[in-house]
């Protein structure tokens, strides 16, 4: 499990490792360099070159240095700057000691070709735009034709926001030091890291962060062989529309895989059969009309209380009668979750996400924009900001903000799954996400676990061995009993 920190949590964390617990900070420039340099030496480089900053990243490359050094691997030590942090000096004085030469001309090396340049230059302490000569050498490294591998950050990339300061690393690698910084999966992040790797180094942390969704942190709901349907919860689902049946469809199939009991579909009566012929396993509560309208949520209330568990808004269109259905949905006491048009519906009334119940949303960015009354670019562009604020208005709702990066936050929990894949980047990717924790939800009740173990399935399901491209909704849908399977097996 890694945590995801924003550059001035990662430096909050090395300060208080270092004053709080008194592991000194050279030891973990130490640690830090140990582990760059196993990595490293694994590639079986044949030359290298290190290139150094005057702060504490340079000084992990020099202690680096030493070590590949010290195992016969040849290497070549650049070093630019002026006022050089303490124990930056100290790996210096190091390296002299041992006779080992510090490169400062660059026109010398240029053209030498190595398996690796190691980019030491800037890391989690970068703070102002690059300006010359350090832009000049970045702009050399990223035109030289050997592979870069960046350490702790590509240097130029801001570790908080994704952003580059004027110019930035193109890295081949990244190996991140302790956590996973913000900066490096969001924004131009992912295209400057190359494959991201995370290297434990030995700083303590004591305080709850994001942390990144993986096998460790999932919870599948128990299922004991004693029970019966009813142990698995009774969910209705509210949705569909003339236009759009496929939506509530993939949903509901999505549902009825993840494990949940009995399931019932709240349909208009324009698509019921067709949901009928496509879902033998699902109930139908159906509207006796074409459409839904504005008695419809008379309809659901007079319905409601025989559910453990509502998912509302797939395929239902923004129109009155979805706003009106929300509305009475939660303004129940039954658990909901609130997907698609049914976020739409709570554009003019996020007030109503007040309540009692266990409350989830999962909005991809212009739908929490909708909610949060944030600009789609500042939410793109500060995510862990928008993020904050909506869980300080909104501590018992479950967020799952959908993107290449996403996020479930409730309160000061908060968890990030880093998976991106263009097979999702399709129209029903959210539906099968609303099914699949809406089963989850429906069997344990606890929204938090639904929503972090439905994203991690969601997708887990997905990494299919097919062209993304080709990958359909129903491919995804298919691999739950296989990703169920294999998480049961481990868990
Ligand atoms: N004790 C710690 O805090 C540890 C830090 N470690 C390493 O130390 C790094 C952080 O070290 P530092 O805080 O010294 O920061 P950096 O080494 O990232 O860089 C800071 C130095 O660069 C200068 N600088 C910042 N932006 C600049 C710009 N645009 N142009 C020119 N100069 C600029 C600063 O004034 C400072 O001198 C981490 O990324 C990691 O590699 C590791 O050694 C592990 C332990
Ligand atoms: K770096």
């Amino acid at each position: 499990m890694s945590a995801i920190c924003s550059a001035q949590q990662a430096r909050d964390f090395d300060q208080r490792t270092i004053k709080h617990y008194h592991i000194p900070a050279l030891v973990l420039m130490e640690h830090a360099a140990i582990e760059c340099a196993r990595f490293i030496a694994k590639k079986h480089p044949n030359h290298l070159l290190i290139v150094c900053g005057s702060g504490n990243n340079g000084g992990d490359g020099l202690a680096m240095a030493r070590l590949l050094i010290q195992a016969h691997i040849p290497v070549d030590v650049f070093l630019i700057g002026t006022h050089f942090s303490d124990d930056n000096q100290y790996q210096q004085a190091i390296l002299k000691q041992m006779g080992i030469p510090i490169l400062t001309d660059w026109a010398t090396i240029k053209d030498h070709s190595y398996t690796y340049i190691i980019d030491c230059l800037f890391g989690n302490g970068l703070s102002r735009e690059i300006k010359d000569p350090y832009y000049s050498l970045i702009n050399e490294i990223n035109h030289h034709a050997s592979p870069t591998i960046a350490i702790d950050m590509p240097s130029g990339l801001d570790a908080t926001t994704g952003e580059i300061l004027g110019i930035a690393i193109h890295a081949d690698i990244t190996l991140s030091l302790d956590c996973i910084k913000w900066g490096q999966i969001t924004n131009q992040g992912p295209a400057l890291c190359g494959q991201l790797h995370c290297l434990e180094i030995g700083i303590i942390h004591d305080t709850p962060t994001m942390e990144r969704i993986d096998e460790t942190n999932i919870h599948l709901p128990k299922r004991s062989n004693l029970a019966h349907k009813g142990s698995f919860g009774k969910a209705l689902m509210i949705g569909g529309s003339k236009a759009m049946h496929g939506a509530i469809t993939m949903a509901a199939k999505a549902c009825y895989k993840s494990g949940i009991g009995t399931l019932t579909l709240m349909l208009p009566a324009s698509i019921a059969d067709i949901l009928a012929y496509k879902m033998d396993s699902a109930m139908r509560l159906i509207y006796p009309q074409p459409n839904f309208d504005k008695k419809s949520s008379t309809y659901l209330q007079a319905h409601i209380n025989a559910f453990d568990v509502l998912s509302i808004g797939n395929g239902m269109g923004q129109v009155p009668s979805t706003i009106d259905m929300v509305h009475t949905a939660l303004a129940s006491s039954k658990p909901v979750l609130v997907d698609a048009d049914g976020l739409w519906a709570l554009k003019d009334h996020p007030e109503w996400l007040h309540r009692q119940a266990p409350t989830i949303i999962t909005p991809h960015v212009k739908e929490f924009s909708y909610i949060s009354s944030l600009p789609v670019s500042t939410i793109a562009k500060h995510p862990l900001a928008s993020i904050q604020t909506f869980v300080e208005a909104y501590p018992d709702v479950t967020l799952v903000l959908k993107s290449n990066v996403t996020i479930v936050a409730q309160g000061q929990s908060q968890y990030v799954l880093y998976a991106p894949n263009s097979a999702l980047s399709k129209g029903g990717s959210g539906d099968i996400l609303c099914g699949i924790i809406t089963g989850l939800f429906g069997q344990s009740q606890n929204a938090l676990e639904a929503a972090v173990t439905g994203v991690y399935i969601h997708s887990q399901c997905a990494k299919l061995d097919v062209d993304p491209a080709c990958v359909q909704p129903e491919d995804v849908i298919d691999q739950l009993p296989i990703v169920f399977r294999q998480l049961r097996k481990k868990g």
